[in-house]
């Protein structure tokens, strides 16, 4: 990090540092006082920093604590997730479609929320260009949310829509995924033809490559989610042992913390993917929606810092061994048991991976039954802490102890708790 710069106010060269960002030299203490006013809204803990594989990504500019809040973020960009249930364009709470709004037909919570600031621009333009939503079925995930986002970002003011575009999209990368090739179709249709806004179609494509690159999920009760587009949280880079974690208050605020101490000159990370994912899960799904391979520590290690998560008991000596990777970053290298050598390739894993995740996806996780009979099932396969086998008992946690029969006085009498 740099000890000189110059003056944030009269631009003389100067040694004297902020002592909360390290990022902000001054030529003395009366230039320093006179820029707090402005500065004490950009003095955070962190610095952007750039990496020829991994890009910009934050750096810390000093050491922070556990549970320290390391900065807040407001969102440059809301709205519904690409495919969602009915949600209120003008609060984003549950919306119903036998309200829909006067303007613009699109489904609303209450008649209130047609006049909701967020809503006003984008129903105007709906409702200027004939244009009139006609949401019948609300019962599942509609598609027709994709283009509200795009919408929106048509509708920013400049200086907006130049931080977006500034964001990272994997445009050239993503064209060609047949995702992209709907969107072409259908939300780039809907804006430039039906509502004849004025965007090209690399800049709608381009919003959603960032949005898909960088957006945040935000969880509301009622279970909707949102997608919102964080500026400064838009360059944390990804590890799979992130230090940070991040909440969102009601305004949609963004609040990150620091889950380990962290020391100055580390970067500051988040995670884009599933802890309980194993790493080929994992970096399969970070290389399929964020389009880089990821290398970190944990992805590294065959045993995934000790905690097995793709590991299966060996059947060549009855589960004495963990079969294990023998290369983790190379997808196509084989696996091979720690206690008798035997090996396996990696397009077994891979089958058997797919396989036990499309049937815990089936499985009913209103009740405990079937998740006991897949643990039972696959006891003598999945090592106790393989990410198949946490899934399962991380939804039986949610389970035991709240489901009628299943409540704690219940359980107390029960032998075989698997978790
Ligand atoms: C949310 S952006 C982060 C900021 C980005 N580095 C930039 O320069 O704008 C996500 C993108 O950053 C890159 N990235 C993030 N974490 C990475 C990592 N651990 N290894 C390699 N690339 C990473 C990938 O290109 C990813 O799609």
């Amino acid at each position: 990090m740099s000890t000189e710069g110059k003056c944030a106010v009269c631009l003389v060269e100067a040694a004297q540092q902020c002592a909360g960002c390290k990022a902000v030299f001054y030529c003395g203490r009366e230039h320093q006082k006179q820029h707090w006013g402005r500065h004490r809204f950009e003095c955070r803990p962190i610095k952007v920093a750039e990496d020829p594989v991994q890009g910009r990504y934050l750096v810390a500019t000093k050491n922070i604590s556990q549970g320290d809040l390391i900065f807040t973020d407001s969102p440059l960009l809301i709205g519904p997730k690409m495919v969602s249930s009915p949600i209120c364009l003008g609060c984003h709470q549950p919306a119903s479609v036998d309200c829909p709004c006067p303007g613009c037909g699109w489904p609303l919570c209450g008649p209130e929320c047609a006049n909701a600031p967020q809503h006003q621009a984008e129903c105007k333009l709906m409702k200027d260009k004939g244009f009139r939503a006609d949401i019948k079925d609300g019962s599942k995930p509609l598609s027709e949310y994709a283009c509200i986002v795009p919408l929106r970002y048509s509708l920013l003011p400049e200086e907006k829509i130049k931080k977006v575009k500034s964001l990272q999209s994997h445009l050239e990368t993503r064209r060609v995924t047949p995702l992209y090739t709907v969107l072409r179709n259908n939300v780039v249709g809907f804006l430039a033809m039906r509502l004849q806004v004025e965007v090209t179609e690399d800049d709608i494509l381009g919003v959603c490559g960032v949005m898909d690159t960088n957006a945040y999920e935000i969880r509301r009760n009622g279970g909707v989610k949102l997608r919102g587009l964080y500026p400064l949280a838009s360059l944390m880079n990804h590890d799979c042992v992130p230090n940070t974690r991040h909440v969102f208050d009601r305004d949609d605020k963004m609040l990150v913390f620091a889950t380990v101490d962290i020391s100055k000159g580390s970067p500051v990370t988040s995670t884009y993917t599933h802890a309980l994912w194993s790493t080929h899960q994992r970096r399969a799904h970070l290389r399929a929606t964020k389009c880089f391979e990821c290398r970190c520590v944990r992805c590294s290690d065959p045993a995934e810092l000790g905690t097995y998560l793709g590991a299966i008991l060996c059947s060549k000596c009855a589960g004495k061994g963990k079969v294990l990777s023998t290369a983790p970053l190379d997808d196509a290298a084989p696996w091979q048991c720690n206690n008798c050598q035997a090996q396996m390739t990696a397009k077994q894993i891979v089958w058997g991976n797919q396989a036990l995740q499309k049937e815990l996806e089936q499985v009913d996780k209103n009740g405990p039954q079937q998740l006991e009979a897949f643990l039972e099932r696959y006891k003598a396969i999945l090592h106790p802490t393989n990410g198949h086998a946490l899934q399962a008992k991380l939804a039986l946690t949610q389970i035991y102890g709240n489901v009628p029969g299943f409540l704690l006085k219940v359980l107390f009498f029960f032998k075989d708790i698997y978790i």
